[in-house]
């Protein structure tokens, strides 16, 4: 297998189907007698067999050698990684942020610089999200799946090549990628690298439905990418860790599970630049809720009622008339996780750096700094591009409870309230009357 993917298959929720030697995918059958080159036909089903169809994902692998080929697994220690339901810690209903983790100074691989920041719901039941943060300087040489979500990597620094069953997939800090529940994949780093990992218990993440907005916008299907089948195939002793009911575990293999030499269906990994989200907005006043900018969506039971959005806030022209422009105040029945790729986020001038995290749970009430908010109620209303930002929410239905490890972290900024102390009171005696919009 190469090093960096070369080349990608384009859309999303896409029928593809790929293979790294010609002849190695069955024609017009999933499940032939003998499959070509005598590989292992196996299916692979991300959801349940009787799922309606538009919802329906499963692929056909062939590979060197079946999966069901290895020893038992045994435990390993869950170190920093954490599940829901996990109430280790007393969650408040304070507003909650992190600065930036630092870099590993030992060798650190991917899995063992995960650590996970907050949970809700509960895995076992297919529910909620787990917010790892990660930090590594070594590229595995192991080989992971998680058997309880699939996982949303949003880079915050430095490159990561991920080698999946399905092939390569290059991504680097503003592009994301999206490893389904159970698809096996090593990441490899050169040099340190940093980021957030949404653990998505739920449903698989989808486009939004766009409504009004039509049949074009947000993120485009046509921008999603996902790898050419691409294989391993020598003996190596490689060790395989699943994550599975909220642990740790691993069996040892004497060769790599990354052996899939042809694939085909519509359940695999998959990146997507967010560069190229086409960001809508108001073109006349007022500041349309953040689900305008939502790029994937795993729906709850409950109709518009997210298990997890994830939304962006990238880089766009700000220009509404007679507007505050910045988030407003607001208290949500949602509970919010928010990071920052890189640049400024307009509702914190300070203190929210590229890294850091933050939480803001259901109703707890939070919006623009006082600095930030200084600043928009004096602009001058003209056109306005925010250039150099792009931060994100995973925003979910389940309040995010913050692991002991996080609480407990010299990160946590045990000053954070006083981002909402000193707003001046509103000025009833001045005269000036009730607000109006300028006509
Ligand atoms: O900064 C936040 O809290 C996220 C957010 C942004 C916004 O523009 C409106 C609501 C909201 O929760
Ligand atoms: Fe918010």
């Amino acid at each position: 297998m190469t090093e960096r993917a070369t080349a990608y298959l384009s859309g999303f929720g896409s029928h593809h189907e790929s293979e790294a030697i010609a002849g190695a995918l069955p024609v017009g059958r999933n499940s032939p007698q003998k499959v070509a080159f005598g590989l292992y036909a196996e299916q692979l089903s991300g959801t349940a067999f009787t799922a309606p169809r538009a919802a329906n994902q499963r692929s056909w692998l062939y590979r060197v050698r079946p999966s069901a080929m290895h020893p038992p697994f045994r435990r390993l220690d869950d170190a920093l990684l954490r599940t829901g339901p996990c109430l280790e810690a007393e969650c408040p209903p304070n507003r909650l942020r992190w600065a930036p983790m630092p870099m590993p100074s030992q060798p650190t691989d991917f899995i063992a610089g995960l650590a996970t920041i907050a949970t809700n719901g509960e895995a076992r039941k297919q529910q909620g999200v787990g917010v790892h943060l990660y930090a590594c300087n070594r590229s595995m040489n192991r080989v992971f799946y998680s058997a309880d979500g699939e996982l949303l990597i949003v880079p915050q620094e430095g490159a990561l090549e991920l080698a999946t069953e399905f092939g390569m997939l290059s991504i680097a800090p503003g592009e994301i990628a999206v490893i389904p529940r159970g698809v096996k994949f090593r990441v490899g780093v050169e040099g340190a690298a940093r980021g957030y990992v949404c653990e998505n218990y739920g449903a698989p993440l989808r486009l939004p439905e766009l409504g009004p907005i039509g049949s074009n916008g947000l993120a485009n299907p046509r921008d999603f990418l996902a790898p050419v089948a691409a294989y391993e195939d020598k003996p190596a002793r490689t060790e395989l860790v699943a994550k599975f009911g909220g642990h740790l575990w691993a069996t040892d293999l004497e060769h790599s599970p990354l052996d899939v030499v042809a694939w085909h269906g519509n359940y695999y990994p998959y990146k997507y630049d967010l560069a190229r989200f086409n960001a809508m907005n108001t073109v006349s006043f007022d500041h349309p809720d953040p689900s305008i900018f939502t790029v994937l969506t795993s729906p709850s039971e409950t109709p518009g009622t997210a298990n997890v959005d994830f939304v962006i806030f990238p880089p766009r022209w700000n220009v509404a008339e007679d507007t505050f422009r910045p988030p407003y105040f607001h208290r949500n029945v949602m509970s919010e996780f928010m990071g920052l790729v890189r640049g400024e986020y307009d509702a914190k001038k300070e203190g929210f750096l590229p890294g850091a995290a933050s939480v803001h749970n259901c109703m707890s009430a939070h919006g623009p700094d006082v600095a930030s908010y200084e600043a928009a109620v004096a602009a001058k209303l003209e056109p306005k591009r925010l250039a150099n930002t792009l931060a994100f929410m995973f925003e979910s239905r389940y309040v995010f409870e913050p692991t002991s490890w996080a609480l407990g972290s010299p990160q946590l900024d045990k000053q954070y309230d006083a981002t909402w102390n000193g707003f001046a009171p509103g000025s009833l005696s001045s005269g000036r009357g009730p607000g109006r919009g300028s006509q």
